[in-house]
């Protein structure tokens, strides 16, 4: 799934890309709003390098004119924009503002919010969060509203909630065009069933269906061709890609939460979404979206992307007993964070 956006990284990264000058016209505006931040940084980074992208437009509250004068030194076709609330925009004579920053974007990355610490689970960032993700989704309605929202904020379970009711609100909600990125969940799961297969990553894609908080994720081992765990192998391969996100928590002592690996697993997913818009037809990839799969209202599973976004929610195919197991444990959770972020945006 991933293998040809990750060659066009290393192709732009050495510059000898031969799609750069025929792709760089089919460029688009891309957003990445909570830009200076752990994740927004080396997201940003990625996002210059690709050839998909025309104009990189950073936002935070802190910082972004330092981030985009530093990325306008890496010799690729992108122009890039640093944007705070009020004064400060780089380069000087850009508008600053969340509205520059919006406007003309075909897709908004957001990795806008504050990041766990050990002891904490992701629904505890709900207070902090959810207001931060409801300012910036009611901007994007106001000022890209065509956009493709990619969601990284956590917790994913409610701040994508949230978002919709946003945009329902505003009159421009559009289910194809709203997703939460659980691209890391995918990432993790192919990276410790290739450890344990003793294969290179990149021949490995595991589907991972549910959300993207501990239970709520479920990767579906049974489905990798060729991959017969043990039973206790397939627990601790399960645990591990559920809790992925506290190993690194627990890593990083206080200092955050996994920021690198989900800059990658970000610019993948956005990739992505961008090949789908110039005309890729074999974009499938797994995101938290508007589903029917289930009886929880979001879920994730591998979906179909095409010009305008989202344009089929696929189902998830047969599932083990095992994993129908975790399956029945996780909605009950999923629904209830969802709800919250549905209150929450309707208080
Ligand atoms: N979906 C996923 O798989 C993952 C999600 N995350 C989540 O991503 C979020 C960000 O994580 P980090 O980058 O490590 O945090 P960070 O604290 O390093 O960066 C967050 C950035 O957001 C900015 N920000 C805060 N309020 C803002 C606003 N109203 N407008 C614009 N920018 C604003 C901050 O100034 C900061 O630069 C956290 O909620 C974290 O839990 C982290 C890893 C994986
Ligand atoms: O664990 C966290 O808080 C950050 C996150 O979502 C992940 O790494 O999957």
């Amino acid at each position: 799934m991933f293998s040809l956006a990750s060659r066009r990284l290393v192709n732009a990264a050495t510059n000898k890309s031969r799609f750069f000058s025929s792709t760089a016209a089919m460029g688009k505006k891309v957003a990445v709003l909570g830009a200076a931040g752990g994740i927004g940084q080396p997201l940003s980074l990625l996002l210059k390098l690709s050839p998909n992208v025309s104009e990189l437009s950073c936002y935070d509250i802190v910082g972004t004119p330092g981030v985009a004068a530093d990325l306008s030194h890496i010799p690729t076709a992108s122009s890039v924009t640093g944007n705070l609330p009020a004064a400060g925009s780089w380069p000087p004579s850009h508008n600053t503002g969340i509205e520059a920053a919006l406007t003309g974007a075909s897709v908004v990355v957001i990795p806008a919010g504050v990041p766990r610490k050990p002891g904490m689970t992701r629904d505890d960032l709900f207070n902090t969060n959810a207001g931060i993700v409801k300012g910036l989704v009611e901007a994007c309605a106001d000022f890209c509203p065509d956009a493709v929202l990619a969601i990284i904020s956590n917790p994913v379970n409610s701040t994508v909630p949230i978002a919709a009711e946003v945009l329902k609100k505003k009159g421009v909600y559009s289910p194809k065009k709203l997703c939460g990125v659980t691209t890391l969940d995918v990432c993790r799961a192919n990276t410790f069933v290739a450890a344990s297969m003793g294969k290179d990553p990149k021949d490995v894609n595991v589907t991972v269906i549910g959300g993207h908080a501990g239970i709520t994720i479920l990767p579906l081992f049974s489905q990798v061709p060729g991959f017969s765990p043990s039973d206790e192998d397939r627990e601790a391969l399960t645990v591990r890609t559920q809790f992925g996100g506290d190993e690194v928590v627990k890593a990083k002592a206080g200092a955050g939460s996994a920021t690198l690996s989900m800059a990658y697993a970000g610019y993948l997913f956005t990739e992505e979404v961008l090949r789908a818009m110039n005309g890729a037809d074999d974009v499938v990839q797994c995101a938290f979206v508007e589903s029917s799969l289930t009886d929880a209202p979001f879920f994730s599973s591998p979906c179909k992307f095409g010009p305008d976004g989202v344009t089929e929610v696929m189902g998830f195919g047969e599932i083990s007993a095992y994993e129908q197991k975790w399956m029945d444990q996780m909605l009950p959770d999923l629904k209830k964070q969802i709800q919250k972020g549905i209150d929450f945006a309707n208080q």
